[in-house]
């Protein structure tokens, strides 16, 4: 108590502070011209920092220039760390301690400023909670207002989900978090999965309760029930989004005001793709963990963040919903078809700022003039979009135009309002027009008529004095004064009253220049005051147009992802899918988008490279006419991979509603694509290649329908050759039901013997990736043709990608010894070269009967 006794008023303003906290965040605290963070706090902060750790009166203490606070902010944010800014809330007094309150929390999840955020990304929030009968779960974007929940009986349907939104940060309720990460199977992997270097905030389980989140949800929305969004009162996902709002506010410290709609995610209205198919189709990110080598690299034309973002948000669920993909396809066909318009409004789009954001921001008191500038030019810009829009008529491009609203009133108000040039900050100065109010242009005039008497005191007082570097200044602690350099103290009159002692001068006052002081003060403090009283007039008229203003930044975002897609089917000659309710997949002259772009490039630099070599693909669940499972054999590097893979790009981005790379391309509805391809990045988290490629094929065949497609990619290669080959077999069998549909899927295999399968199984056929053999060397001609290949040439391969010599003939003796022997396993590859030679295999197909 007696250590409490002797703490500062400051200090004890900071305790009560720190005392709201949780001990891992950490208090910034405002003292002037600095953010200062004291005791535990300062130790880890300065650490964390790299800055300076010092101490006053035994207590350690550290600080961050208050105009540099953002880079270090971001630096803190980046590491996972809370952030609690407590903030000065009223101009300063001599002598008395200043009100300061904590105005916000800063958490992964929870940042606004738009140096903290990625411009092109969502941020989303995220809360789980695991009931009895379902997962429940909502997601957040306090930046932009999208409010999202879903419940779902199956977890992993919904980790699909979330693995593309890519949550920031993890909202649960405590206590489960470990018990979550401990569940045997399924639930427990996807859980830790999703939180692997991710920030995981346990808050109280009351706050996850279904009334008092309804309530509280419907609060914040500003409604009296959730009927108008179709969404039951009961929905056991409300639960989350009450848990979402709860921590959005305490972050805050005021509740979000930027929320107005809160939507269901289904799964049964998106096309599912699994966490793994994700990752392995590199849909957001390629295998090296780069943007370069996506698909949504490759798919991205936009020219603006919140078109970037939607498509994203747009890739991450294809659309189940007929309309919806017709919509957006149409829409690509008009732009496709008027290239010059689509490059004017391109290039309009280009000058147009994140209204979305902006709002966000402006909604959740961050604001700052430039916002209002950003509104302000984007609101110009808008009438020129609309008009060229209008080159579209009764087209579903027209329909997208007419969510552009007018804002005539708003931007005449603007114009009038704000300055040309805006200052980052209001205290600034200078962010209403002169000549907008009257009032502040008295006291504008007022300050200004003081510097002309300021300047003209000096020359007096200079002239007076005879000191002729006689200076007036102004500092914030002490004022106005006059400076004299020590060289001329002599000459200093009776009447300067000293006010400080420098090393080299004397600093001084005067009754006059005390009272013009207090006159010059007392203006520029109105001013201010008056200036953000306009500022909020200005913020207030603009959110009064909240609502309209978020619509036509959607409107604007589709259409920058639609003109984008049409960009790329112009310069890459997609076609316009064809989509129904059928059992089919038909594609002609198929390519694989990224791999394309890549051939391209390389062209550029590389003589030699070849173009890609487009492919067909024909399948269709019930078997008629066309196979409904097409097993891929063929050399090394032939390109088996990546045939199969386009062949599932082709459909994530039809069902995008985007056009896609081949001559011709009908498809019927895909409810989910599932992939085992590659090697994936599961080793670091404790299990083996093999184990998570048998997980997931666990995962293909219990939750496949016939709708699904279904692409494998050399199932059984992490094991010994027989078990491998023994558990594909039986893996083709299963996805082969008797008598029934089963999922259009895409075999690629190094196990020859599989092709034997086309024997006894109707709906499966063989297909190989040609190439030509010249003097024991091979060629890839990169063809996909009807029929099984003979051989691997894995060791012609081995040659091409440089191993000595001495070992590739080695390997070859060694072959010619395998094939020689008459082991089992050769019996399937003898009696397929007995075949192709025409020879008699009826032995070998009683040996045939143990697989
Ligand atoms: N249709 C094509 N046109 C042009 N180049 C292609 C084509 N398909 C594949 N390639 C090129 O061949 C390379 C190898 O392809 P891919 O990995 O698909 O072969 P693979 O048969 O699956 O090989 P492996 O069996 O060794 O895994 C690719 O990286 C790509 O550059």
């Amino acid at each position: 108590m007696a250590a409490e006794k002797k703490l500062t008023p400051m200090m004890q303003q900071w305790h009560e502070i720190r005392a709201k906290l949780s001990d891992d965040t950490l208090l910034l605290f405002r003292l002037g011209d600095f953010y200062e963070i004291f005791k535990q706090d300062a130790e880890r902060g300065a650490k964390l920092l790299g800055i300076t750790l010092t101490h006053r009166h035994g207590m350690p203490m550290a600080g961050i220039p208050y105009h540099a606070a953002d880079t270090y902010m971001q630096k803190l944010l980046d590491r996972g760390i809370k952030i609690a800014i407590c903030d000065q809330t009223e101009t300063p007094k001599p002598g008395k301690l200043v009100k300061r309150e904590l105005t916000r929390i800063i958490t992964p999840g929870t940042r606004l400023a738009d140096t903290q955020i990625d411009a092109n990304r969502n941020h989303f929030l995220l809360a789980l909670d695991l009931g009895k009968k379902a997962l429940q779960a909502a997601w957040l974007d306090l930046t932009t207002g999208e409010f999202v929940i879903a419940s779902e009986a199956r977890p992993e349907n919904l980790f699909a989900a979330f693995e593309g939104i890519d949550p920031r940060e993890i909202i649960v309720p405590e206590g489960a978090a470990q018990s979550w990460a401990d569940t045997e199977g399924s639930f427990g992997e996807l859980y830790t999965h999703i939180c692997d270097g991710r920030a995981v905030t346990p808050i109280p389980d009351y706050h996850f309760d279904v009334a008092s989140g309804t309530q509280s949800v419907m609060d914040t929305l500003g409604v009296l029930n959730l009927e108008g969004f179709g969404i039951a009162k009961d929905h056991a996902a409300l639960g989350a989004a009450g848990a979402l709002v709860h921590y959005a506010t305490e972050t805050l410290c005021a509740k979000p005001e930027n929320l107005r709609q809160l939507r269901e995610y289904s799964t049964k209205r998106t096309l599912l793709l699994d966490p793994a198919t994700l990752r392995n189709l590199e849909i957001f990110k390629s295998a090296a963990s780069t943007r370069q080598g996506s698909l949504l690299e490759a798919m991205d034309g936009t020219v603006t963040p919140p078109g970037a973002r939607l498509l994203e948000r747009w890739l991450c669920a294809p659309e189940l919903d007929l309309e919806e993909i017709r919509r957006r396809q149409d829409c690509v066909e008009e732009f496709v078809a008027a290239p010059g318009l689509t490059t004017e409004l391109q290039q309009m789009l280009r000058g147009i700022r994140d209204i979305e954001r902006i709002l966000g921001r402006l909604q959740n008191r961050m604001r700052n003039p430039r916002e209002l500038g950003g509104v302000r030019d984007t609101l110009n810009a808008l009438p020129g979009i609309a008009v060229t829009l209008l080159e579209f008529p009764e087209t579903p491009v027209a329909a997208i135009a007419g969510r552009i609203h007018n804002f005539d009133t708003l931007c005449e108000k603007l114009a009038g309002g704000l300055a040309d040039e805006l200052p980052g900050k209001i205290d600034d100065g200078g962010t209403i027009r002169d000549g907008y109010d009257e009032q502040l242009d008295h006291y504008r005039s007022l300050t200004r008529d003081s510097q002309k008497w300021l300047t003209e005191f000096e020359l007096d007082e200079q002239a007076r004095t005879g000191i002729k570097n006689l200076r007036i200044k102004y500092n914030g602690a002490f004022g106005y004064f006059i400076e004299v350099t020590k060289a001329n103290l002599a000459l200093v009159p009776e009447d300067y009253i000293r006010k400080q002692t420098m090393k080299n001068a004397e600093r001084y006052t005067t009754d006059v220049l005390k009272e013009r002081e207090r006159e010059i003060l007392h203006a520029e403090e109105k001013a201010i005051a008056r200036e953000e009283e306009l500022f909020n007039g200005l913020i207030d008229a603009i959110l009064e147009y909240a609502d309209s203003l978020k619509e036509t930044a959607a409107a604007l975002a589709e259409i920058d992802v639609l003109m984008g897609w049409a960009g790329m089917a112009r310069e890459w000659d997609y076609c316009k899918p064809s989509l129904d309710d059928s059992d089919r997949l038909q594609i002609d002259q198929g390519r694989h988008p990224v791999v394309e772009q890549m051939l391209r490039d390389q062209r550029l630099g590389l003589a030699g490279t070849h173009a890609f070599v487009p492919n067909d693909s024909n399948l269709s669940s019930s078997g008629d006419k066309l196979p409904q499972i097409a097993l891929i054999t063929g050399p090394n590097m032939a390109g088996k991979s990546t045939y199969i893979r386009q062949v599932a790009l082709i459909v994530l981005m039809a069902q995008s509603g985007a056009w896609v790379p081949a001559r011709s391309c009908q498809l019927g509805l895909v409810d989910r694509i599932f992939s085992r391809v590659g090697a994936s990045d599961e080793l670091a988290r404790g299990n083996s290649t093999f184990m998570v490629e048998m997980n997931e094929t666990a995962n293909i065949l219990n939750n496949s329908t016939e709708r699904s497609l279904v692409i494998l990619d050399e199932i059984g290669r992490g094991t010994s050759t027989y078990d491998g080959l023994s558990i594909a077999w039986a893996v083709i069998e299963h996805l082969h039901p008797k008598d029934a549909s089963g999922p259009r899927t895409l075999f690629a295999t190094h196990y020859h013997e599989l092709t034997q399968l086309a024997k006894t199984l109707e709906r499966l056929e063989n297909y190989s990736v040609a190439v030509k053999e010249w003097n024991d060397e091979i060629v890839f001609v990169r063809q996909v043709v009807k029929g099984a290949a003979d051989r691997s040439y894995g060791i012609q391969v081995a040659r091409l990608a440089g191993l000595p010599t001495t070992v590739i003939d080695r390997a070859k003796t060694i072959l010619q010894r395998l094939e020689a022997d008459d082991s089992s396993h050769n019996l399937l590859r003898k009696r397929m070269k007995k075949e192709k030679s025409g020879g008699d295999t009826r032995d070998e197909d009683d040996q045939l009967a143990l697989f």
